[in-house]
This record gives structure tokens, C-alpha cells and sequence, in this order.
């Protein structure tokens, strides 16, 4: 049972090549979550609209920019004995303009949807990645050990509307 008193807003964006069935995943050079591969996002600054941070955050950690964005879902993530949760809004992007470059935070790859590196990404990712792929709305809970490594409890519910 997680008792937050606040939460972090993040964004996490999702880039998919929907006629080659891949998605560009990014591997994290530093920070939180380094070492690992995951969508481009970040923080929410004040006076942007959540989608719009997710497309600054995509457009400086791959240098793609990103033409039209679909809400596709919305994971709460607390830890052990932390008071803070990441409130995460995760969208995907299927038009985009340029090629996605390495940059200071992200080392940007693309990856068929058979052949995603779970192993070296977050532990969730592999539960509600399918969500993704059949375009199927969520919301997700995700309550981490102390390790943020291991999922003590999850819940994970499809919605119609987000
Ligand atoms: C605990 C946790 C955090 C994040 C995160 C940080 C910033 C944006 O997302 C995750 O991202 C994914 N895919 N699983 C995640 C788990």
C-alpha cells in the first residue's frame, strides 16, 4: 500500500513506424532510469500543456519533432518508503518530422516489435507495452521496492477514454 504525498508529472513519448511494425526506443546515457531503454520524456515545465512537453522532451532527446500525438495512457509509479509518485502520461506518435540523432541524454534505435530489448528496459514495460501495440487505452499503478527494480503490485485496466 503506497502513501505519496505528491506526485512528479513526466511525460513519456512513444515513436512507432507502424508499416515497418517497429518503435524507436532511446537508451538513457544519464540520470534516472540510465542504462536503460525507454520512450523520450521528461519533465512538464510550467506554462506547457502536458502534450506539449512531451514533444520539447522528444524533440531534444532525439531531434524529432513530433506532427500529431495520441494519449494512449497514464501510469502512477510509487516506491517503498518514498512519498513521492511519477505521474507518467505516455503518448505515442506515428507522423513525425527528421531522423533521430544521438544527443546529450538519449542514444536513439529502432527496434521490431518482435525483438524489444524488455530485458534492458523498466520492468513494467513489458505488461503494458501490448496495451500499446493494440492501441488499447490505459491506466496503470505500479508500486516498486525501495530497489526500483522490483514490482511489489500492480494494476493495470484498459479505459475508453483518457
Ligand atoms: C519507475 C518508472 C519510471 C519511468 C519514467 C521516468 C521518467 C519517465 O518514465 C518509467 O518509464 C517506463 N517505461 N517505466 C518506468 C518506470
Amino acid at each position: 500500500m503506497s502513501s505519496i504525498t505528491s506526485k512528479k508529472l513526466l511525460t513519456l513519448i512513444l515513436v512507432l513506424n507502424e508499416n515497418e511494425q517497429k518503435i524507436l526506443l532511446g537508451m538513457k546515457k544519464r540520470g534516472f532510469g540510465v542504462g536503460l531503454y525507454n520512450g523520450f520524456g521528461g519533465k512538464v515545465e510550467p506554462g506547457e500543456t502536458i502534450e506539449e512537453g512531451a514533444r520539447r522532451e522528444l524533440l531534444e532527446e532525439s531531434e524529432l519533432e513530433a506532427v500529431e500525438m495520441e494519449k494512449i495512457g497514464n501510469n502512477l509509479f510509487t516506491f517503498e518508503n518514498d512519498p513521492v509518485g511519477l505521474d507518467v502520461h505516455i503518448y505515442t506518435t506515428t507522423r513525425y518530422l527528421g531522423e533521430p540523432h544521438e544527443t546529450e541524454e538519449m542514444n536513439p534505435q529502432w527496434f521490431s516489435y518482435a525483438d524489444i530489448p524488455f530485458h534492458q528496459m523498466w520492468p513494467d514495460d513489458r505488461l503494458w507495452f501490448p496495451y500499446v501495440f493494440n492501441k488499447t487505452k490505459f491506466t496503470g499503478h505500479f508500486h516498486f521496492a525501495q530497489d526500483q527494480k522490483t514490482i511489489i503490485s500492480q494494476e493495470l485496466i484498459a479505459v475508453q477514454h483518457l
